[in-house]
Order: structure tokens, then sequence, then C-alpha cells
């Protein structure tokens, strides 16, 4: 469970997040769509704990985030537009970096798996900075997931991926979340959200406008909104 209760941030005399409340159930998927500058990212980083809030609360399992930042931390995988990877060491050497840090179990054969998952198996032993974008993208997301976290916040995942790889992120998304996984993402893709979540959110100008939950029951009214949403930016 993840609630946000009166999230604001300011930066200098900008309000990027005007008062969000927000709860998420465990298992939930939901889809976070709006314009440029809307403040996506930036409630994203604040539940990652990367970024802290100005004022308002995260709290996480009945827990809140400023009290327990680093058991909480564990139990995210965040995907962010930086892919946190180290450029001289292959596909499988960065897994095993970080799986390391979160004490993975059968490390070895749990990164050389995901390294399947991902396509990149011919590549396992090329240095990353030889990679293009999309490459990137699928080891980032294989990064995330390392650890099998409970709760996975993407940041514009399907972004730079061909259709192949869509196609193999969403599956990931869709195994974790048969898994019990809760997941948030932020996207410009609403094809992607209603393909992988049950809930769509818009935010607009730091503030949350529109709510839709059970997408794939209601998937005209949702259209339908998005759309109203998309013409009134
Ligand atoms: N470190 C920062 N310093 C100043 N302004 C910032 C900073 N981080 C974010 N902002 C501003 O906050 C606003 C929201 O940014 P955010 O990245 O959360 O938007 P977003 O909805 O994710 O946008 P996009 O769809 O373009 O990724 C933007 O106007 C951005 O310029």
């Amino acid at each position: 469970m993840i609630e946000t209760k009166g999230l604001i941030k300011t930066i200098g005399d900008k309000m990027i997040l005007r008062g969000i409340n927000l709860s998420i159930k465990k298992g939930e998927s939901v889809a976070i769509l709006g314009p440029n500058g809307a403040g996506k990212s930036t409630i994203l980083k604040i539940i990652a704990g990367l970024i802290k809030s100005t004022s308002g609360e995260v709290i996480i399992n009945g827990k809140n985030l400023k009290d327990d930042p680093y058991e909480i931390k564990r139990k995210i995988g965040f995907l962010a537009h930086n892919s946190f990877l180290y450029d001289h060491l292959t596909p499988l050497e960065n897994l095993k970096f970080f799986g390391k840090l979160y004490g993975v179990k059968d490390l070895e054969t749990k990164a050389k798996a995901l390294v399947d998952e991902v396509g990149l198996s011919f590549f396992i032993h090329d240095p990353v900075r030889s990679f293009s974008r999309g490459m990137l993208q699928r080891i980032a997301i294989a990064r995330a997931i390392i650890h099998d976290p409970e709760i996975l916040l993407f940041d514009e995942p399907h972004t730079g991926l061909d259709q192949h790889a869509i196609k193999l992120l969403n599956d990931v998304i869709l195994k974790m979340k048969a898994k019990g996984s809760t997941v948030i993402m932020v996207t410009h893709d609403f094809h992607q959200a209603v393909e992988t979540c049950d809930r769509v959110i818009i935010f607009k100008n730091g503030k949350l406008v529109e709510d839709m939950s059970n997408v794939s029951n209601n998937l005209e009214v949702v259209t339908a909104k998005y759309a109203e949403q998309v013409t009134s930016l």
C-alpha cells in the first residue's frame, strides 16, 4: 500500500506538486499520464526516496518513508531516465553489481536469466558503453527488477524501445503484477498505459485531475476522458 498525503513540492518560487493525495493498493498497477512539466517524474522520485517533498507524507506499507527510508527503498525497483548503469561493465556485471547491493540469492543464475529475458544474451559480455539507447533501456529494466521488488516505479519505460522490446517490457510488467508487485508507471503512451495498468491517473500543473480505475472494463470511458484532458492542454 502506497499513500501520499498532501504532497507539495516547491523549487524556488515554482510550485511543482500542489497537494497530492493518492492511495494505491498492494498489487495495483497505475499509469500516470499528463503533459510535460506536470510533475509526474517528481512524484515518482519522491516516492522512490530520491528527492524530498517540501511538505506532506509518503507512507509505504504503513511506514512513513521519512522514518525508514533504507528499508523501504529495498522494496522498490526504480527505472528512471538515467539508466544508473556502469559504462565499462557488461550487462551481466552490471546486474551482478546491483544484485550484490540488494543481497540477491543465486545471483549469477538470476542475472543470466534476466539478460536472456530482456533479449540481450548475445551481448552478455560486451561493455554497455557500446549499447544503443534501446539496449540500455532493456538492461536498465533488468537492473530495476533484479531484487524482485514489491514496488515498481517506472518513468517512461517504453521510450526508445522497438516493438519487440515493448512487448518484452509489457510482459515483464505483467509478470511482476502476477507476482503481486505494485506498479506505478509514468508514461506519455496511452496505449501502453491501458495495455498494462488497471488504473489511469492524469496529472496537470502539479495536480491530480483524473483518477480512473478498472481500466480494461471501462476502456471507452477512460479513452474519452483522456482525450478530453489532452484536448484541453
Ligand atoms: N531540479 C529542478 N529544478 C527546477 N525545476 C525543476 C526541477 N525538477 C523539476 N523541475 C520542474 O518541475 C516541473 C515538473 O517536472 P517533472 O519532471 O516532474 O515533469 P513531468 O510531468 O515528468 O514532465 P515530462 O513529461 O516532460 O517528463 C517542470 O516544470 C520542471 O522544470
